[in-house]
């Protein structure tokens, strides 16, 4: 497929998880929390949805005037960690895209994209000071937020939000005025997903979307809050508690956004969980499309390494995107040995199969459900 034709549309997001402010409850196995936004029941693609702070990366994201703001030292791509040789490259990093400008390498445009996202549609700003870049190391543990006494007076920092929802552009202009640079140092690279064929939104839409890890130390969670349009909710919950409360039909998480959770399971303390997403985010990742097997009580999202992941899976839906079968799920479980697949069996009953060794480093999901089926491969259950 030519790489000039676009079927989806290219965004970012980020897992943004805060901790350290010694608040948490105490029975909690958790001492951080992670930010879910709604979307608006009005939205044209996962209406109503928790999701993680994101959305469709702009021309203004790309634009050679980062180049004056950023720091001059060394060619571009050196501001950020080397990715170790080898390392699994998503086609989003390597594609050319003249139309939105070449100034910057994707890797720092779809950083800026999640930030400015996080900004419009929670207010959560994550920047540092320019004159700080170049302490600004992973290594020394999660970020922190630029003081308060750093930031505009509320009112004017609303305006300037206001501003960047309307004009992305808006958002270089707000980080010179402020003397700051988007954290691109603070987020990590982590997955990246393609919206299946059969679950494009309405007017086909589709997204390539790179998630970002970005862990927060000191003082909590930020204030977050959202916008009365896009956004009409913002919540800081444990992974756990996003489960449980997707399970008990209180939210609904789309499958990329509840397999990421599941990821975060692994990691209860913020700390773990920053050290190792940092240092495997050096391995790259690949890119995902679900491909969707509609069974006779439900459907099974299958991911690469499943044993029935297709050889050759239809990207653009131009053949046959969705598979059928006439056998019940359970079945489809108890045939196969190699799992990698999000079995739906309806909409809040969801749980990620999985016994294959992760690529790159990474972590499988731990299964938050019991109702799986009687499937001894599957992976551990909580
Ligand atoms: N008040 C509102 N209610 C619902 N959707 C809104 C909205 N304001 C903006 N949006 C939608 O949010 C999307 C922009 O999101 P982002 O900036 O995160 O990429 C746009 O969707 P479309 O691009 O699908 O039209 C836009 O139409
Ligand atoms: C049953 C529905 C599905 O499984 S479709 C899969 C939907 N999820 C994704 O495509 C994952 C990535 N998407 C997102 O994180 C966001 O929805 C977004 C960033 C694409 C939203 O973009 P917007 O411009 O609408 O804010
Ligand atoms: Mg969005």
């Amino acid at each position: 497929m030519s790489s000039r034709v676009r079927h989806w549309r290219e965004a970012a997001t980020v897992l943004l998880a805060a901790g350290g402010g010694g608040g948490g409850s105490s029975s909690s196995r958790f001492d951080y929390k992670v930010l879910l936004l709604r979307r608006s029941p009005r939205s044209a693609f996962l209406p109503s949805a928790h999701v993680f702070p994101g959305g469709v990366v702009d021309a203004a994201d790309f634009s050679a005037d980062w180049l004056h703001l950023l720091p001059p030292e060394g060619p571009l791509p050196l501001l950020l960690p080397p990715l170790r040789a080898g390392a699994g490259r998503a086609p989003l990093f390597a594609a050319e895209r003249p139309e939105l400008g070449t100034a910057l390498p994707a890797d720092v445009a779809f950083r800026i994209c999640a930030i400015r996202e996080t900004f419009e549609e929670a207010g959560v700003l994550l920047l540092v000071e320019a004159g700080e870049v170049a302490s600004t190391s992973s290594a020394q543990g999660p970020a922190r937020l630029l003081a308060p006494e750093r930031l505009p007076p509320g009112p004017e920092l609303a305006e300037w939000r206001r501003r960047v929802q309307r004009q992305p552009a808006a958002f270089l202009q707000l980080c010179r005025h402020l003397s700051c640079v988007p954290n691109l140092w603070a987020l990590h690279e982590w997955s990246n997903w393609l919206t299946p064929v059969g679950r494009a939104g309405r007017g086909g839409r589709r997204y390539d979307t790179a998630f970002y890890l970005c862990c927060l130390g000191h003082g909590g969670p930020p204030e977050a809050s959202h916008d009365r349009g896009e956004v009409t909710a913002c919540q800081w919950s444990s992974p756990l508690e996003a489960i449980e409360l997707f399970k008990s039909q209180d939210i609904w998480i789309a499958p990329p956004q509840f397999y990421e959770l599941c990821r975060l399971y692994n990691f209860s303390s913020l700390h773990d969980l920053h050290r190792f997403g940092s240092e495997r985010a050096v391995e790259g990742c690949e890119r995902w499309m679900p491909v969707i097997l509609v069974a006779s009580d439900g459907h099974i999202q299958l991911l690469p390494g499943d044993e029935l992941y297709p050889d050759d899976p239809d990207l653009t839906g131009e053949r046959k995107p969705i598979l059928t079968s006439n056998k019940k799920i359970e079945d489809l479980m108890k045939e196969a040995r190699k799992l990698h697949r999000i079995v739906a069996r309806d909409l809040h009953n969801v749980t990620v199969c999985v016994n294959i060794q992760p690529k790159y480093k990474h972590v499988n999901p731990l299964v938050v459900d019991s109702k799986v089926g009687n499937n001894a491969d599957c992976n551990s259950r909580l």
